[in-house]
């Protein structure tokens, strides 16, 4: 038999051999879709379609990384696009921002970016809010972009004040953002979606070039993805989705799961496979997550068997508090692997909220567990990164207001609040970026001939930096941090915090010498901070280390685990507070904990604590309604020590109880719009530029002199951005910035009285200052 289909079973190589035309495959969680979609491709491939013609998107980098590892794996050296819908949105974008009123170079807005330019409309345009918060304009907003409603297409509802604000806000947002050349991520998919639907000529000519579009977890596209790929299957209908309506957890971004339910009747010829087989789990975990399902009336009813043996019971434990949970489970895991049956990474952890980790974190920690917490894009969203990918952005894109007012002043240059207000009064009389109207400081109206010389000296500043746009990633941040005296700040400081900054710049400078050796050459600004624009949570994830995984819900989605811990199942938090008066969220809540349950293969664990700490407050919890819903007959329930408990465990009415718990202080902790924004943090110890080796350098003075002799013996990592280094003809110098590696390690540096000058390391005799 064919290699290509071998591990397959019937129905998943009719859908793997399917070649022409529409095809829907709608299957259960476990049931080999996501094989599917990377065997259909090699399949393809191998049919004599070129790479290039194929297009596969799904939600995560993560998941998008893995199946192109996939597919290169079935047929190597194939080229096909695999990405996130936002990676392919802004590649679209770039090629065609004129049409949308951008320039290629457009700057992406993290939702804190968004937030701030929104909050700066606001305040210039004196809109009178009422009491809606920022936020919930913001929402809003987005909540109309992600149904492509365009700005000048909103329409004020009666009835609905917030619409009405909406209105006036939405239109100078937007032009705002234009004006800046920048998008938010909703923008990624409008824009994208509104050039195909109005610009046929594009329109066909993309749908020519992508003429297999491939969909997994289809069913949480939203309004613009469905749009973008209705318009990119017209000529060429041969659009593929793969998806599980029972998984869609992303109502609260706007998926729209009729997408999923309308498939059939918008493409009529539709071929639909059914996958009914479940390769992941025991007989034990499908019996439980099948049951919880079939409370949701909005389904569609789908079969799902497995021939795995029979395997451990699901446990369902009541702990006293979450210390107790934390605890219990991280002696448990710490059993389970020094017995030599298991090891840390084939356990997984999930919870509702990130705030929810913290006792855990501290169980693991304490039984000595190794672990890593899927945070996603926490790093990029510090302030000191944030900083100095300002100036990057600056240089990328000089129209970027918002990377202006991030950087005018900092480090602090005496340029304050009031002469960036005049600057951006000008700017906006006379249309013109922040930057431009910093140019013409001399001529703003009420500045001080002063503060007028401190912003052009800014300007100047920026404009010698941009000329560096060209090179390496290094080599531009190391520069950066020096010109800029950031570096110098932050060294210079006293504080605890600063030095923690300082580190994760040392780490910034690691991520972009990495990037560097992966993008040879310099000239990959643009790609780098889309990089750092459009990280997403499982990013950071290591799958080939041996620690225990610890996540969102949302996260864990597509993932699969030996052993699943599902933690905090409580009334509030699964479902979440928000969701409880609401059938269709309470609906989407339960889907949200049948992703988890079904992530499990062979032992699954489901626990709620009777008492719970949570934002400061101790409260007696009630556990999850969806814990009723389950087959408790079969399966095993642990008890805590109930000394500590104090009152029997009734677990026939344990849905009734909570008579303690405080209404007016509920769990509002709603993470989930930081989903998109969050970094793995892994202890404190992980960052591996933290540990910034001791420089050790033999100077080339002792060796004969000759080239060939130097080389091995110089190390040219131990150099450092910001070092002071000693020529011994030039004298002391400072290095201004790195590039390159090995042999070729490259060192700008700055002496007092020699100037500016750049060695190939392995062939310098330096010397580390004082060494
Ligand atoms: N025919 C098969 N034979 C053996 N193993 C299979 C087969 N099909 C799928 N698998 C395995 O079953 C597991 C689940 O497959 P996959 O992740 O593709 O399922 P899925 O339908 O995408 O699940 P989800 O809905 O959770 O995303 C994987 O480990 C996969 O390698
Ligand atoms: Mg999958």
């Amino acid at each position: 038999m064919d290699r290509l289909l071998e591990h397959l079973n019937q129905a998943q190589r009719d859908a793997v051999q399917h070649v022409e035309g529409p095809m829907l495959v709608l299957a259960g969680p476990g049931s080999g879709k996501t094989r599917v979609v990377t065997h259909r491709i090699a399949h393809l491939i191998r049919e004599g379609v070129p790479a290039s013609h194929i297009l596969a998107l799904t939600f995560t980098n993560k998941a998008a990384e893995e199946m192109k590892k996939r597919v290169e794996e079935l047929t190597p050296g194939g080229r096909t696009w695999v990405s996130t819908f936002h990676r392919f949105g802004a590649r679209l974008l770039r090629e065609h921002a004129e049409y949308v009123g951008l320039t290629p170079n457009f700057t992406i807005y993290d939702s804190s970016d968004a937030k701030q330019t929104l909050k700066r409309v606001i305040e210039a345009g004196k809109f009178r809010t009422m009491h809606y918060s920022p936020e919930r304009i913001g929402a809003a907003i987005s909540s109309a972009k992600n149904k492509l409603v365009t700005a000048d297409r909103y329409e004020p509802r009666t009835g609905s004040p917030l619409s009405h604000i909406v209105a006036e806000v939405y239109p100078a947002y937007q032009k705002r953002l234009l004006a800046s050349s920048a998008v938010d991520f909703d923008d990624l998919l409008l824009h994208v979606a509104n050039l195909l639907y109005t610009n046929a000529e594009v329109r066909a000519t993309l749908d020519s070039r992508y003429r297999y579009v491939m969909v997994d977890e289809y069913q949480d596209t939203n309004h613009a993805q469905y749009v973008m790929l209705r318009a990119l299957s017209v000529d060429y209908p041969n659009l593929a989705a793969t998806g599980d309506p029972d998984q869609s957890i992303y109502g609260w971004r706007g998926a729209d799961i009729n997408n999923i339910l309308q498939f059939e009747s918008d493409f009529p010829t539709v071929n639909v496979v059914r996958l009914e087989q479940n390769y992941r789990s025991t007989p034990n975990v499908l019996r439980v997550a099948d049951q919880l399902i079939r409370c949701n009336l909005r389904r569609k009813k789908k079969s799902l068997f497995t021939e795995q043996a029979e395997g451990a019971a699901v446990r369902l434990a009541q702990y006293t508090n979450q210390d107790d949970e934390a605890k219990q489970i991280g002696l448990s895991i710490a059993q389970q692997i020094a017995s030599g049956k298991r090891t840390a990474s084939d356990f997984a952890i999930f919870y509702r909220v990130n705030a929810l980790s913290r006792s855990l974190e501290r169980g693991l920690r304490e039984a000595g567990v190794p672990y890593q917490m899927i945070r996603g894009q926490e790093f990029y969203q510090r302030k000191e990164i944030k900083d100095v990918l300002g100036y990057c952005q600056l240089i990328n894109n000089p129209r970027d207001d918002q990377a202006v007012l991030r950087t005018i002043n900092t480090p602090t240059r005496g340029i304050g609040r009031k002469t960036v207000d005049l600057i951006s009064e000008y700017a906006y009389i006379h249309g013109l970026p922040l930057l431009d109207a910093a140019r013409e400081a001399v001529q703003v109206q009420g500045l001080a001939a002063r503060s007028a010389k401190k912003a052009l000296g800014y300007v100047q500043l920026v404009d010698k930096l941009s000329k560096l746009a060209a090179g390496e990633m290094e080599e531009i941040l190391g520069t950066i941090l020096e010109e800029t005296g950031y570096r110098k700040t932050l060294a210079e400081s006293e504080s605890e915090e600063d030095l923690n900054r300082l580190a994760n710049i040392e780490e910034l400078l690691t991520d972009a010498r990495q990037f560097d050796e992966k993008n040879p050459g310099g000239g990959h600004l643009e790609t780098y901070l889309e990089n750092a624009w459009l990280v997403n949570e499982t990013d950071d994830w290591q799958d080939d280390t041996d620690k225990v995984t610890m996540m969102t819900l949302h996260a864990a989605k597509g993932l699969e685990f030996p052993v699943v811990y599902l933690v905090a199942v409580e009334q509030g938090l699964l479902p979440h507070e928000r969701s409880i008066n609401d059938e269709d969220q309470m609906e989407e809540e339960r889907r949200l904990a049948f992703v988890g349950i079904t992530r499990a293969e062979q032992e699954l664990q489901l626990s709620y604590a009777v008492h719970r700490d949570f934002r400061g407050q101790r409260r007696r919890t009630v556990p999850s309604p969806f814990l009723l819903e389950l087959p408790r007959e079969e399966m095993e329930l642990i008890e805590p020590n109930n000394d500590s408990l104090g009152y029997p465990m009734d677990w026939d009415n344990f849905g009734e109880g909570g008579s303690e718990r405080d209404e007016s202080n509920s769990f509002d902790e709603y993470d989930q719009t930081a989903t998109p924004v969050e970094a793995t943090v892994e202890l404190d110890e992980s960052r591996p530029s933290l540990r910034v080796a001791a420089a050790q350098i033999t100077t080339a003075s002792k060796l004969s002199g000759k080239k060939e002799q130097v080389a091995p013996t110089i190390d040219p990592d131990s150099f450092r951005q910001g070092m002071t280094v000693v020529h011994p003809e030039h004298g002391p110098g400072k290095i201004v910035a790195l590039s390159g590696v090995g042999d070729n390690r490259r060192a700008t540096i700055r002496f007092a009285t020699a100037g500016e000058k750049r060695y190939v390391l392995a062939y310098t005799p330096l010397r580390v200052a004082g060494k």
